[in-house]
């Protein structure tokens, strides 16, 4: 069967005046749908380089080798035409920073309209509903009225969940979050953790969690790789890493942050807070960003 990622000894480095960096040395790595894996390790162990690598993002000077196949297709050497016909569609990306992922000038609602017209054809007044529907679903309240503003009238945090719809509303097979929710308040971040993992379990969708935070990666994922100096120095179920490290440096990651990593376990949702579901229907109060820890 052919499986929904599948990365083999992969390599990227950089080449500069100053040296040669080995962002990731030998990384091998497979997925099918409904996987969730969590990318932790350390900063500059080569987390960013390998997610956005697997949609033929890195940056030059660098060099990626190897081989990573996504249903099947070779991404590595793929023309940039390739390249974007498989972003956004097969595999979608949140960024760090949401205004990376929005031009300030033009609407939050032309911006999602217009990825509907031109990926998916949809007539504009399709395309509208569609992009109204999606900002409900990501938590945004009185999207119509809203459907106009621009980012900047626009917390981080709804930001953010944005970004989200443009990514979820193409429905890619693997969604890519490269630490979407580091920048926002620990409340925030909740909820778009939560919503991050619901969109993941109700689509199926593969997802590829990138977090140098331990209690995130155990929330969101079921499986956790480790990353350390560009290599994958272990990898596993998540409950399995967390009960039984077998790697000294990710013993050594857990001894630094237990109680946190208890903390973002234990939090639970409080009824009725802000945001929409999805299943729902319009207008739905429904659990979500405002959590408490209950124990
Ligand atoms: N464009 C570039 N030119 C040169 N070196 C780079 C470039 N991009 C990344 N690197 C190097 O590759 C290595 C891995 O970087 P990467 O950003 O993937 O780490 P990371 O684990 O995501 O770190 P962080 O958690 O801080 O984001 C680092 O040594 C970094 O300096």
């Amino acid at each position: 069967m052919t499986r929904l990622l599948e990365i083999s000894d992969l390599r990227i480095f950089f080449e500069s005046g100053f040296g040669k960096v080995d962002a990731v040395r030998g990384v091998s790595l497979s997925m099918d749908m409904g996987d969730a894996i969590a990318v932790v390790g350390a900063s500059g162990s080569g987390k960013t380089v390998l997610g956005r690598s697997m949609l033929g993002l890195v940056d030059a000077p660098g060099v990626v080798q190897g081989s990573i196949r996504f249903d099947g297709t070779e991404i590595v050497g793929r023309s940039e035409k390739d390249l974007r016909g498989i972003r956004g569609l097969g595999i979608g990306m949140v960024f760090q920073d949401a205004l990376d992922g929005l031009n300030p000038v033009y609407s939050i609602g032309s911006q999602l309209s217009e990825i509907f017209t031109v990926r998916l054809g949809l007539s504009r007044s399709q395309a509208k509903s569609q992009a109204i529907s999606l900002m409900e679903q990501v938590g945004i309240r009185r999207a119509d009225e809203r459907y106009n503003d621009y980012p900047h009238q626009f917390s981080g945090g709804m930001r953010q969940r944005i970004c989200i719809a443009m990514a979820i509303g193409l429905k890619p097979k693997i969604l890519i979050a490269d630490e979407p929710t580091t920048a926002l308040d620990v409340t925030v971040q909740a909820g778009i953790l939560r919503l991050i993992k619901s969109l993941q379990s109700e689509t199926g969708m593969g997802l590829i969690f990138v977090t140098h935070d331990l209690a995130v990666a155990r929330m969101i994922s079921t499986r956790i790789v480790v990353m350390y100096a560009g290599q994958i120095v272990e990898q596993g179920l998540t409950e399995e890493i967390f009960l039984r490290p077998k790697h000294p440096y990710t013993r050594a990651l857990l001894a630094a942050h237990p109680a946190r990593a208890r903390s973002w376990r234990d939090l639970e949702p409080i009824p009725d807070a802000f945001v929409t579901d999805s299943s729902s229907g319009e207008g739905t109060s429904h659990s979500s960003p405002q959590m408490v820890v209950t124990s």
